[in-house]
């Protein structure tokens, strides 16, 4: 590094939920917590997907969900960021298009509490893990088409939310767009996040050579879901250097992008990549076999 470029180091707190379907009382909940990771020196802190309600009826959940420019958890962690003078950055927020239709969208706030990205989740879950838990999350939800970056002081981040993390294009091109930093808040389910959590996330880091910041959900919600939990900091050489448990809490670490030059130095995966076609195989017939004599 030259003296003329600034060190660029940040300073992460990932806040871990247990997200009911009570909006106020969700954001009493990640209040706290929130502010407990500003006092331990975060100067950017992420919470995890829906974390203003987690609600499987429908008829409840449009009951409770407002417009962006109407929702009160929204304006509520504007005043917080800009009180505390974080990056705050909202895994999710379930807010209204129309009276049946809502997006599942990640707000980033600047510290002066003026929202400075928006990101609606592209892939929707609509699974069935074959253990009786079902999701049709676009019978709800409008998907995003769009994926996007933001600045955090001068480290570019790219937005993404939990089930995206399966599509790792969407990855690849936010890092080619320059994103040194990915960002996955989730809602894991507990057999596809033990089967899966770690080893993505950690293949995300590594194939892009970039930080990955993941905060979960975990535990059993109000609404009878049992999500994963495990919030994990993992570094673009793809070690996890912070991790939740199961319960609420926040976790911390400084992250430095001295850390992304060097694994991208060393493994040049992100500038090697090459365009190819995909040919099927020329039949060739019976293999021919020559027979051996001695
Ligand atoms: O609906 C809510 O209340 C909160 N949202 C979620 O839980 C979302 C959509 S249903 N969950 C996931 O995307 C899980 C992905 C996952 O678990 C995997 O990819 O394995």
């Amino acid at each position: 590094m030259t003296s003329l470029e600034t060190a660029q180091t940040l300073r992460v707190g990932l806040v871990q939920l247990r997200t009911g379907r009570d909006p106020a009382a969700n954001l009493d909940a990640v209040s706290a917590l929130i502010r407990a990771a500003a006092a331990d020196g975060a100067r950017y802190v992420q919470t995890p997907e829906t974390t203003n309600i987690m609600e499987l009826d429908r008829a409840r959940l449009f009951e409770q969900l407002a417009e962006e420019h109407k929702d009160t958890t929204l304006a509520a962690l504007r005043d917080l960021a800009r009180e505390l003078k974080i990056h705050l950055h909202i895994g999710s927020l379930a807010l209204k298009i129309s009276d049946a239709r809502a997006v599942n969208r990640a707000i980033l706030i600047d510290p002066e509490g003026e929202i400075s990205a928006r990101y609606d989740k592209i892939h929707m879950f609509d699974v069935d893990l074959g253990n009786g838990e079902s999701y049709r999350e676009s019978g709800a939800y409008r998907p995003g088409e769009r994926a996007v970056t933001a600045d955090v002081d001068a480290i570019r981040i790219g937005l993404t939310i939990c089930y995206d993390l399966r599509f790792p294009a969407l990855y690849r091109a936010l890092a080619e767009a320059g994103a040194k930093v990915l960002t996955v808040p989730s809602a894991f389910t507990r057999p596809t996040g033990e089967a899966h959590w770690h080893v993505l996330l950690r293949a995300r880091a590594i194939e892009t050579g970039a930080y990955v910041l993941a905060a979960a959900q975990g535990g059993k919600h109000e609404n009878g879901r049992e999500t994963y939990g495990h919030s994990l900091i993992v570094d673009p050489w793809g070690r996890v250097i912070a991790e939740g448990g199961t319960d609420p809490g926040v976790i911390l670490a400084e992250i430095d992008m001295k850390e992304v030059a060097s694994a991208r130095a060393r493994i040049p995966s992100l500038s090697n990549g090459r365009r190819f076609e995909v040919a099927e195989a020329q039949p060739v017939g019976r293999l021919h076999v020559v027979e051996r004599r001695s």
